[in-house]
């Protein structure tokens, strides 16, 4: 890890930045390239990609039902104990999002509503390229079916044997999911904007994924596609004060550097005594990982930070605005108080950012390279749309229609104007 002592202006700049930030024109490029191929070759262009990057060689690139129910069965009967608590978790977690719909009368006779109307048609990206991330599935496929979404297509990279990865059938099993398609990055995501002959066409793509993943969805948008968020390399910031335990800080750095190479790993401490202890534990404690190649060049762009004040630490973090925020501190509860951009935030010193990862309940695809400043993360509102709706009274047209009337003739709008005067006309000698 990069060691920064109290840095002036200039370096507190550096320090803002995402180090892979410099790379994203030719990931554009390059994902341009995939869609475009994807559009004019379909099926044929995703069998090309599943071939030259994820070394699959395809025939079909649908799951099959048979291939669905051998792989249920090879999944261990403690692993599917853990998915079912944490989907029974994020079911309740997500349930709470639910609204009631609440009638408010503005004037007398004028009735508004707003309804959630699920997203019809939703494709689920789920990351498979370093590891098949079937937490993933569970944290899309629960709001997709709470909200109640009656067409939901699932993608995600083959395996070199041309299978998807048996838990996540297991899980998509478990969701009620059985359209799936196999094809990773740009190229899956392309298919589920503009659809081939064996993938649907989707109206909202999800779920997070690499540069090349996240790049490919901004490309949908553009495109017209709506999406979640952008939900790209994994990122955690932990500030820590003199009361953290090192390794706790130090196993929580190396949980999200273990995702990719180009996770983004940032400590922020007040602390001189902290800051050397947990430098060397991160040492430590990477040697025993089985993914320290990724996680080594994860931590070469990572940054210790030593600042002077538990303010200075929150601003520093507010302006970052990370995926996850870790609040190792003593007095967590006034530390978020002070959040103002971040993805999700984790308080305490016995509440690891992995919880959220797989089983607390929150959701944990998050915006990320600095998008929490203006982005939420998925939840059940990510699958609905919310439409108004209103009905009006003759008594509620004799008390609005004047006041539309006036205001369309002001912006010199008459035919608006029209559609009120001729209604209230229609009322004289009714009664009303
Ligand atoms: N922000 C969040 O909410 C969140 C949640 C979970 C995971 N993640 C992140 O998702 C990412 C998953 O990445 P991954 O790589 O393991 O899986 P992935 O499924 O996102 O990407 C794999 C695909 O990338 C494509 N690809 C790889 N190299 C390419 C190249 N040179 N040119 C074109 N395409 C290429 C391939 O098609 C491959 O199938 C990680 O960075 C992880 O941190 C983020
Ligand atoms: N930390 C990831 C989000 O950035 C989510 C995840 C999935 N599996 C483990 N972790
Ligand atoms: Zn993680």
């Amino acid at each position: 890890m990069q060691v920064v002592q109290y840095p002036g202006q200039a370096e507190w700049a550096a320090l803002q930045q995402r180090p892979a930030a410099g790379e994203a024109r030719q990931v554009e490029e390059r994902v341009r390239q995939i869609f475009d191929d994807v559009r004019q070759r379909g099926d044929e262009a995703l069998r090309h990609y599943a071939q030259e990057l994820d070394g699959a060689a395809l025939t079909e690139l649908r799951v099959s039902p048979e291939e669905i129910t051998a792989a249920v069965a090879l999944v261990p009967a403690a692993l599917q104990t853990a998915i079912r608590q944490a989907h029974a978790n994020l079911w309740k977690f997500h349930l709470t999002q639910r609204e009631e719909i609440t009638k408010v009368e503005t004037m007398p006779g004028v009735t508004c509503w707003r309804k959630s109307v699920p997203v019809q048609r939703v494709g689920l990206y789920i990351p498979g390229g370093t590891a098949p991330l079937f937490s993933t599935l569970l944290m899309l496929g629960v709001p997709a079916r709470l909200a109640g979404c009656p067409e939901v297509v699932l993608s995600t990279p083959p395996q070199k044997d041309g299978s998807v990865n048996p838990v996540i059938l297991f899980t998509a099993q478990l969701l009620g999911i059985t359209t799936i398609i196999k094809a990773g990055g740009a190229q899956g995501v392309a298919a589920l904007a503009g659809g081939t002959a064996s993938v649907p066409a989707v109206d909202k793509i999800f779920g997070p994924g690499n540069r090349y993943v996240t790049a490919a969805k901004q490309l949908a948008a553009q495109r017209g596609v709506a999406i979640d968020l952008p939900a790209g390399p994994s990122e955690v910031l932990v500030i820590a004060d003199k009361t953290a335990n090192p390794a706790f800080v130090a196993a929580d750095l190396l949980s999200q550097a273990e995702h990719g190479p180009d996770s983004q790993v940032v400590l922020l401490t007040d602390s001189a005594e902290l800051l050397p202890l947990v430098t060397a534990e991160v040492e430590r404690q990477l040697a025993e990982l089985p993914r320290r190649e990724v996680a080594t060049l994860a931590l070469r762009e990572s940054r210790a930070v030593l600042l002077r004040t538990p303010e200075e630490m929150l601003f520093f973090s507010n302006q970052y605005a990370p995926e996850h925020l870790i609040l190792a501190v003593r007095n967590a509860d006034e530390y978020a108080e002070g959040v103002t951009s971040a993805g999700s935030v984790f308080l305490g010193h016995l509440t690891p950012e992995a919880a959220g990862d797989y089983a607390s309940g929150t959701n944990h695809t998050l915006p990320t390279g600095g998008y929490a400043r203006n982005y939420s993360g998925v939840s059940l509102d990510s699958f609905v749309k919310k439409i108004t709706f209103q009905r009006i009274t003759a008594e509620g047209l004799l008390n609005v229609g004047p006041v539309v009337e006036t205001m369309a003739e002001a912006e010199g709008l008459r035919a608006h104007a029209r559609a009120v005067t001729l209604r209230l006309e229609s009322l004289v000698g009714t009664g009303a």
